[in-house]
């Protein structure tokens, strides 16, 4: 299967180099910097379950090649309309499209403007960051990416994904309710960027304050609360098991984002739930909070 990846930062460089690993045909959408530092350095991935460097095939959004079987799209979500742009000519009337990012409105704007059927789910678990040398540095054990129809079928076309994933030295694993798994993970990393962003510190620290935990919990029920409102396949309690699965070592990649400088992913992630927040008439004091914080962040740095 032919694949290509889109952005070759950390979870697209991560989860593409383990795909390369294995001796998957993939090859990596970039921008011109990248490109050139790749060329230079080679994709290099430092990880607990072991070090590898790999020389990956790139192309430029202005080269012109064959439409690709399977694209797996992993920008920042300020990235992404252009990306969406940028991958046109690559899609097929065969072509699978996975998105990686955090968040969910990205589905709709995918679905939008390369229909319905082309669209799969999508997400990932991982820590993982590039460093200035452009080094994909794996942070932690988890590395799982699910991935599944959105319609739940278990298709001819997810069961090929299934077969070119297998033997991956990460966990793929096919998910047949990914859209309430994806749901899921946007509840929990619209609190955790949220909570780790407003403080400036990972959980652990959070936690041992006064009134850390309360907060801690309010962020995720009323969460939990817009999410429910919109209809959206969320389990019974969910937000109790999330709030028990923090850990005191947990950051977010919006916190690490933050912490270089780099622009936040405030409007897609914690913006778009404060708009169904409003459709829905529910006041979300703590988002609005979280988000003012992540909005007066981004006005302060320069260029974003
Ligand atoms: N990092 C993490 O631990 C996790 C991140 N996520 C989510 O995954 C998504 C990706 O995050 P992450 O990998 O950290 O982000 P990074 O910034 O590390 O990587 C994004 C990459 O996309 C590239 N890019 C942007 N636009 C284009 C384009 N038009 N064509 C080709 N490449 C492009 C950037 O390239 P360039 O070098 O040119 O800027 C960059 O290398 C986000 O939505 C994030 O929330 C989810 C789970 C964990
Ligand atoms: C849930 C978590 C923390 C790890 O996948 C994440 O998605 C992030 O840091 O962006």
């Amino acid at each position: 299967m032919r694949i290509l990846i889109v952005g070759c930062g950390a979870v697209g460089g991560y989860f593409g180099g383990r795909l390369m690993e294995k001796g998957e045909d993939v090859t990596f959408l970039v921008r011109e910097g990248r490109k050139k530092q790749l060329e230079e350095t080679g994709l290099n991935i430092k990880s607990m379950y072991g070090d590898f460097s790999l020389t990956p095939k790139t192309i430029l959004a202005t080269d012109r090649v064959p439409a690709f079987e399977l694209i797996i799209l992993s920008t920042k979500s300020y990235h992404f309309e252009q990306a969406m742009k940028d991958i046109t000519p690559f899609v097929g009337p065969d072509t699978v499209i996975m998105p990686l990012l955090n968040g969910m409105v990205h589905v709709d704007r995918l679905q939008e403007i390369f229909t319905y059927s082309k669209v799969i789910g999508g997400l990932c678990m991982i820590g993982a960051t590039i460093d200035d040398k452009g080094t994909i540095i794996h942070m932690g054990s988890s590395h799982l990416l699910n991935y599944g129809e959105l319609s739940g079928e278990k298709t001819e076309r997810i069961e090929e994904i299934e077969q070119t994933f297998s033997g991956t030295k990460a966990d793929f694993i096919r998910n047949d309710n990914i859209l309430r798994a994806m749901w899921h993970k946007y509840l929990f990393i619209t609190g955790l960027s949220g909570v780790t962003t407003l403080f400036r510190s990972k959980i652990g620290k959070v936690k041992k304050m006064e009134y850390g935990e309360k907060i801690i919990e309010a962020v995720f029920k009323e969460i939990a609360s817009i999410i429910r409102a919109e209809k959206a396949p969320i389990d019974d309690g969910v937000e109790f098991e999330q709030i028990n699965q923090l850990t005191e070592e947990m950051g977010s990649s919006m916190l690490r984002d933050m912490e270089k400088g780099g622009a936040v992913e405030a409007d897609h992630i914690q913006g778009y739930l404060l708009k169904l927040a409003e459709k829905h008439r529910i006041e979300a004091t703590y988002l609005k909070i979280i988000y003012t914080n992540l909005k007066t962040y981004e006005s302060s740095v320069k260029g974003l």
